[in-house]
């Protein structure tokens, strides 16, 4: 679905590459999170897969195609829900199907009503987003990604801003979507128990610059749910992932 060939990528304001030589896949279907330490280049990953920034060398593969001159083939949804204030719910939802310019303005308000539906937000579309919880609005914008109608999605943290119950309450939704939807994820996070409740196997960036992600396949299957984290494995690889990543942190 993705793959990373030899990508580097160096910020213009830098004297090295943030990101070198990096390789790697990510098959059709399958949710991974993208776990490592705060500023170590996670989110340029995806700011390069989703074109915003271009790499200084490489290629970057979606669905076997370069993504050079592409459009619409990745959803991205960031931290912040990023919904305009000014819009109601509906038209925030629609304006992926608004950019791509195919639909009529009914074909549009009655695709978003359904994705909010889908999303559990049914007759939410004429509410304003300020109208709505921090987990209401994350649904919503997980509604309008959705609606982008790429296989591909990417979400940077979008739960990392909610209080405790709520997030865990959103990750044990956004499993049931990824189940129901079958679209490929990468999740960055820096939550390792997030991680793991909700990857098929977490990329661990090591180090920076970014030269490759360690895939470590997670020992519980789907359907889950969060029992599986009190598995005595899942401790053990909570511990593990935790000690890689707090010797990268210099006290
Ligand atoms: N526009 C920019 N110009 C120069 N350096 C940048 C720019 N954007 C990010 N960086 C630097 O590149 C590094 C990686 O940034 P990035 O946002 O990819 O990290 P991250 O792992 O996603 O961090 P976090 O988990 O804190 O969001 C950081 O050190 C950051 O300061």
């Amino acid at each position: 679905m993705l793959e990373f060939q030899n990508v580097s990528y160096q910020y213009p304001s830098e004297d090295f590459d943030i990101i070198d030589h990096l390789s790697f896949a990510v098959e059709p279907g399958s949710f991974h999170c993208i776990i490592g330490i705060s500023g170590c280049g996670k989110s340029t990953i995806f700011r390069m897969t989703n074109g915003l920034l271009k790499p200084k060398a490489g290629t970057i593969l979606v669905e076997g195609k370069s993504i050079v001159g592409r459009k619409h083939y990745c959803g991205y949804m960031p931290q912040k829900d990023l919904l305009f204030p000014w819009r109601t719910v509906g038209e925030n939802v629609a304006l992926p199907l608004e950019i791509q310019g195919e639909l009529t303005r009914a074909e549009r308000r009655d695709r978003a009503e359904a994705a909010l539906a889908d999303v559990g937000l049914a007759g939410c579309g004429s509410k304003m987003p300020d109208e709505l919880s921090g987990g209401m609005r994350q649904r919503a914008a997980f509604a309008r990604t959705m609606l982008t109608g790429c296989d591909l999605l990417l979400l940077d943290e979008p739960f990392s801003a909610l209080d405790f119950l709520t997030r865990i309450s959103m990750q044990e939704w956004l499993l049931d979507q990824w189940q129901r939807h079958k679209r490929t994820i990468l999740f960055i996070t820096h939550d390792v128990e997030e991680a793991l409740f909700l990857s098929s196997s977490v990329l661990v960036v090591e180090r920076t610059p970014i030269r490759e992600l360690a895939e470590i396949p997670v020992p519980a299957s789907f359907p889950r749910d969060r029992s599986c984290l009190k598995l005595p494995e899942m401790v053990e690889l909570k511990e593990h992932l935790i000690d890689l990543l707090r010797k990268q942190v210099t006290p």
